[in-house]
């Protein structure tokens, strides 16, 4: 056959079969068009191999964990869910906590720099308010003590704000305040670049739309995840998606979502990079540590109820230590790092050193599936679907939050959230016969907060006139959340309830191993009887 032939019957095969037309190369195609057309057709087979491969290992790894033991850790948002999970890891799998501690040093940093943002907002406010009254701001030597000299207080030389009735005095700022502002100016474009590396996670809250509130938080379904799960719709596809990590930092570092498609989390930065970021952070750690000394900022703090050292991710009084250009985590900096979870973050638990249960299913005693979750109230409905095959669940009810409310929803009582949480999990029909563990969470600060003056019976009525103290509080809340456990479960059950600090590592690593103890016994029990 000629040549000629040859393409002939080429085209005519092209005309005949569809297919062959739409994937036939042009007939004028050049040497250059044909080596193009030749690399895009290797590179989408190369990226249709590299899925069919990624299905198949999901698929493998789908029936290994079908018979693995898997721990759900529940809570509103904030209630230490991830902090649990590091403890998880720093207890259990020390080697693979010492590797990835370093990766963490972006989160701190950025948890130190959004608190020092956030003082500076405040400032700003009060720089701009003062500028524009009748006494503007005075240069430091104009007849005021140094705030920062240490035997000087503004505060000492005026009547206390909270001593009268009267309007407190003006705040002694001094063109110190506005130099430190200044100063502190580039911290701004590095929280804006490290929150672009480390993803959505990295921002604290997106409120709930208007439209997906009912007039009462709940409506009447008394059902948290029925009613959020009614407002699916509206959440951000991010809250509801699970990501797998094998290990921690793949668990808790969320990757950026971009149209549907997750993109790891960008080695690149914005404007600055990872180093320059730590020379600036670096640069400023003096001025840090003058603005968080300075007792008018922390008068200013104080009058506005800004209270830094309750919030997640506290660092200012470590600014020296962290704030310098050879910072490395130390194990306590890590497990407490502040990074929001999105949507329901899968990390396998590899048991390192820890003695076998004799008898006992390699399964159970060597690996865990965990399941962290996205606490806020938006986020809830993602965490059903796990509900049908977890082993157990470890819920945490924060219990110094009895004063505050949810982020998402400022008209909802903290500890009324918890206990509406707790009572729909208890009595879920799904979770029947789940093993369930109760950490009456963040004691310490629980602990501090009374004894700055705060009054119980204020927020919570029916405590009475109890003992305004943190142990007379804890047991009381135990008997509360231990008796709805008891009434609204579907059928009897043991109940585990422990009191936490869970940034102690210590303390919390005692309680760590006697949860798995209870665990992997209760679950054996159980699968003796099933
Ligand atoms: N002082 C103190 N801080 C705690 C305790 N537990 C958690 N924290 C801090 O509270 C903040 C929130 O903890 P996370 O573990 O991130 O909370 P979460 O439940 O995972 O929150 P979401 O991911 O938003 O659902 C972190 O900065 C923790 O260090 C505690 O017992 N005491
Ligand atoms: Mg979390």
């Amino acid at each position: 056959m000629t040549k000629t032939q040859q393409l002939a019957r080429v085209h005519t095969r092209s005309i005949d079969d569809p297919l062959a037309a739409a994937i036939a190369p042009p007939p004028d195609e050049t040497p250059e068009q044909r080596e193009t057309r030749l690399a895009q057709e290797a590179e989408a087979k190369r990226i249709s191999d590299d899925i069919d491969e990624r299905i198949r290992e999901e698929r493998a790894l789908w029936k290994k964990k079908k018979g693995l033991f898997k721990l759900l850790l529940l809570g509103q948002s904030e209630s230490g869910k991830s902090t649990v999970l590091k403890n998880f890891q720093l207890n259990f799998a020390p080697q693979a906590w010492q590797e990835e501690r370093i990766s963490w040093r972006a989160v701190i940093q950025l948890n130190l720099v959004r608190s020092v943002n956030l003082i500076l907002d405040a400032l700003a406010e009060e720089l701009a308010a003062s500028n524009s009254s009748p006494s503007p701001i005075r240069p430091p030597s104009a007849g005021r003590p140094d705030p920062n000299s240490a035997d000087s207080s503004p505060t000492a030389t005026e009547p206390s704000p909270t001593s009268t009735s009267a309007p407190p005095a003006p705040l002694a700022f001094t063109s110190k305040h506005a130099l430190l502002k200044l100063r502190l100016g580039p911290l701004r474009q590095v929280e804006a670049d490290l929150k672009q590396r480390l993803g959505a996670a990295s921002s604290e809250t997106d409120p709930e739309p208007h439209s997906a509130r009912s007039p009462s938080p709940y409506g009447a379904s008394d059902a948290p995840f029925e009613s959020t799960y009614a407002h699916a719709r509206n959440v951000r596809s991010q809250d509801l998606c699970l990501r797998s990590g094998r290990s921690l930092r793949d668990a808790l570092f969320a990757p950026q979502q971009e149209g549907g498609r997750i993109r790891a989390a960008s080695p690149v930065m914005g404007r600055t990079g990872l180093d320059d970021v730590t020379e600036i952070v670096a640069g400023c750690g003096e001025d840090v540590r003058a603005l968080w000394e300075d007792e008018v900022v922390r008068e200013m703090l104080k009058r506005r109820k800004m209270q830094m050292e309750e919030s997640g991710g506290y660092f200012l009084d470590d600014v020296e230590r962290i704030a310098t250009r050879t910072y490395e985590p130390s194990d306590d900096d890590v497990v407490r790092a502040r990074l929001r979870t999105l949507g329901v973050q899968e990390y396998s638990l590899n048991f390192e050193n820890t003695g076998e249960y004799p008898g006992v299913d390699r399964s159970i005693s060597k690996e865990w599936i965990i399941y962290d979750v996205g606490g806020s109230r938006t986020s809830r409905a993602a965490w059903l679907p796990y509900f049908e095959d977890a082993n157990a669940i470890l819920f945490l009810a924060p219990i110094s939050c009895f004063d505050e409310t949810l982020a998402e929803d400022k008209r909802v009582n903290r500890l009324e959230d918890s206990f509406i949480l707790w009572k729909s999990i208890v009595s879920s029909k799904l979770l029947a016969k789940c093993i369930i563990i109760l950490f009456l969470n963040k004691y310490d600060l629980l602990s501090k907060k009374l004894r700055a003056g705060v009054r119980i019976n204020k927020y919570l009525s029916s405590y009475g006139d109890r003992e305004n103290t943190a142990p007379v509080l804890a047991k009381y809340l135990h008997h509360k959340f231990r008796d709805q456990h008891k009434d609204f479960s579907p059928e009897p059950r043991s109940f585990y309830g422990y009191v936490t600090s869970v940034v102690d590592t210590k303390a919390t690593s005692s309680t760590l191993a006697s949860v798995r103890d209870a665990l992997v016994q209760k679950h054996l029990h159980k699968a003796d009887f099933v």
